[in-house]
């Protein structure tokens, strides 16, 4: 299988005969995708953690592979990674390394199930050895079943999980339509997340959810909401609010629940900071006969607070508040909007759902303030990474030791694109593009500053597959899911444990593999063992040296998540390698072509500073 198809297989699209000069910069492009993940160990020295999945995962390539593409491109799923089961239907030998594997991986986990039990409130002696995943649960099975899907529950009278689809019309009078939908864009099976959270949110329950990264949280809320609102209705406005932390975020969720609700004409208003303002004056007009009624709100805080203060909302129908990256919602910089959105949806029944793949428990905390008999739903361990993703670290010694560190991965072949590269700020994710665009990639960035339509643009053009490798900030971090990147860098080093679990969540999406590295220098030692954790945790080998770290203090972790540290400047040495008049050369027509672009398209280079 060659780079093209494995691309394909994930959502991107490559044009092979357009690009094949380029592929050469790739060395190993047309190496199995299974390669990927042994390929880990080329890189350089200093570089650690490679994945024990990677070890079961090439072992299946060999003795059991479990296909699970629409194109026929081979999608290896390690147990317990199968959150889509697209292995179910596969019978697999099973090698006795997976064998062994896997037990010493119950054996390791038979603690952390305990203390699932514990929060549950079940008793272990009801244990089973296997259900059918299909089968409703009962109480009888209800233990084996979680311990089966990784499910822990808390609350009072939490409701059953659902094993499959089908109870959604037999057990929860779903209507037919949503299944329809669901089988045509699809998603076949439920994930741990939707059996475990969509019984809550049908049952019109507050939930505080958390779940790995690219594990179908947006399916798990969109579904129970499109059911409660049954059908469009004229009569009200604004029955149910998504929030979400960015627009890109806000117009993915707003593109999935277009496709689950297809057929169906609800009126849904996507409001973000630069949306056409004409979509909420339309809902807020004086003359009632000339008001437009929408059925869901999806926005980011500040544009909603922003219509809130100005009259141009009424959020006392609200009944359904969903709120995405919940974590980041309730945290400084968007708490005080948060609790205005709060305080404006003053319906009686308003039902709050909560999801995000981490949530500290300061967080949990907060959000049982203002949550009425909640249920709580965790997958897999809380605030811990997908385990879909090999991650590595590696000390690059300084910081000019990061370009010959990505020079040397472009070098052996190891940059498999689409590749996501995060940097701190605005500043270095410019710089960084300036450095890169002359080493002949496919490269380029995505900030705050660079107005909507640029961003959409360079979204798609990353989906297209025209952009092989793209910077970015901390705004891509949460939420989006491009389903085929391949690899993450973190070119700087992420200055909270969460931030890291969600960055390294933009590869290993649903249920595919992934490769993260993070490089870091020894002014980020401080911090190595937040990560050191979050990689054990999620089964990634560590050097003993880095586990006997000690990890920062509570002061001088907030010290870090509150300002990045000052980084000595990606300096342009492009020139030393082509030669700094060609350098010049160059830079003038990429330039060029830019204004182009800009005169064209309405696309070009960014302006300006600050932001995410
Ligand atoms: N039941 C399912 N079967 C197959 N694919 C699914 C299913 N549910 C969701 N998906 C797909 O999985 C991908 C990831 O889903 P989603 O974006 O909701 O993840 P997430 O858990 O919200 O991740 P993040 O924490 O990064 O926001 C999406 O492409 C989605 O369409």
């Amino acid at each position: 299988m060659d780079i093209f198809r494995t691309l394909a297989g994930g959502g991107a699209h490559f044009d092979k005969k357009r690009f094949q000069n380029d592929l050469k910069i790739f060395g190993g492009a047309a190496d199995e995708q299974a390669s990927t993940s042994t390929s880990g160990s080329a890189a350089s020295v200093g570089k650690t953690g490679t994945s024990k999945r990677k070890r079961t995962a090439a072992d299946l390539g060999t003795n059991g592979e479990k296909s699970g593409s629409a194109n026929g491109a081979k999608l290896i799923v390690p147990d317990g990674l199968d959150f889509f089961g697209s292995a179910a239907k596969t019978k697999s030998t099973t090698s006795a390394v997976e064998r062994e594997d896997r037990q010493s991986k119950k054996d390791g986990k038979r603690k952390a199930d305990e203390e699932s039990d514990a929060e549950s409130g079940i008793d272990s002696n009801d244990e089973r050895d296997e259900i059918s995943d299909a089968a409703p649960v009962t109480k009888a099975t209800l233990s084996t079943f979680l311990k089966q899907n990784k499910i822990k529950l808390k609350g009072t009278d939490v409701p059953l999980p659902m094993a499959s689809w089908s109870e959604l019309e037999t057990r929860f009078h779903v209507q037919p339509w949503l299944r329809t939908n669901l089988d045509k864009w699809g998603w076949g099976v439920p994930t741990a997340i939707q059996k475990g959270a969509m019984p809550v949110l049908l049952a019109n329950r507050d939930l505080l959810a958390g779940a790995p990264t690219g594990s179908g949280k947006t399916l798990a809320f969109l579904l129970p909401l499109i059911h409660h609102l049954r059908a469009p209705s004229k009569k009200e406005n604004f029955r149910a609010v998504i929030v979400s932390p960015t627009r890109e975020l806000a117009q993915q969720i707003y593109d999935q629940l277009r496709r689950l609700s297809e057929g169906r004409n609800f009126r849904i208003c996507v409001l973000t900071k630069t949306s056409d303002a004409t979509a909420i004056s339309k809902a807020s007009s004086s003359d009632a006969s000339k008001r437009k009624k929408y059925d869901v709100l999806i926005t980011t805080p500040l544009r909603l607070v922003h219509a809130i203060e100005k009259e141009e909302v009424d959020l006392s129908h609200v009944r359904h508040l969903v709120l995405d990256e919940a974590d980041r919602l309730l945290e400084d910089g968007f708490l005080q909007q948060t609790d205005s959105i709060l305080a404006a949806c003053s319906h009686p029944h308003l039902r709050k759902a909560l999801f995000s793949a981490t949530l500290p428990a300061g967080v949990e905390e907060m959000a049982k303030t203002f949550m009425i008999d909640e249920c709580r739903v965790i997958i897999g361990n809380k605030d811990s990474a997908t385990e879909s993703v090999s991650q590595e670290l590696q000390f690059v010694g300084s910081e000019d030791g990061k370009l010959h560190a990505l020079r040397s991965l472009i070098q052996e072949g190891g940059l498999k694109p689409p590749v996501l590269l995060f940097v701190q700020s605005i500043e270095r994710a410019k710089d960084l593009f300036h450095e890169l665009v002359y080493d002949g990639l496919h490269v380029d960035v995505i900030h705050s500053e660079r107005p909507k339509l640029q961003r959409e643009g360079v979204i798609s053009a990353f989906k297209r597959g025209d952009v092989w490798v793209l910077i970015c900030t901390e705004l891509m971090a949460r939420g989006i899911d491009f389903k085929g990147v391949q690899l993450v860098i973190n070119y700087d080093f992420p200055q909270s444990v969460q931030s890291y679990i969600h960055r390294i969540g933009r590869t290993g999406r649903a249920g595919r593999k992934g490769r993260a590295i993070t490089y870091f220098t020894k002014e980020d030692a401080g911090h190595l063992k937040t990560v050191v954790n979050v990689m054990r945790q999620s089964g990634c080998e560590v050097p003993e040296w880095m586990v006997g770290l000690k990890g920062p203090g509570k002061k001088e972790r907030k010290k870090l998540k509150a300002r990045a540290p000052e980084r000595k400047g990606i300096r342009t040495s492009a020139a030393s390698s082509v030669g700094r008049r060609e350098a010049n050369r160059r830079k003038e027509m990429v330039a060029a072509s830019k204004r182009r672009k800009v005169e064209g398209t309405g696309e070009g280079t960014p302006k300006g500073k600050g932001g995410e």
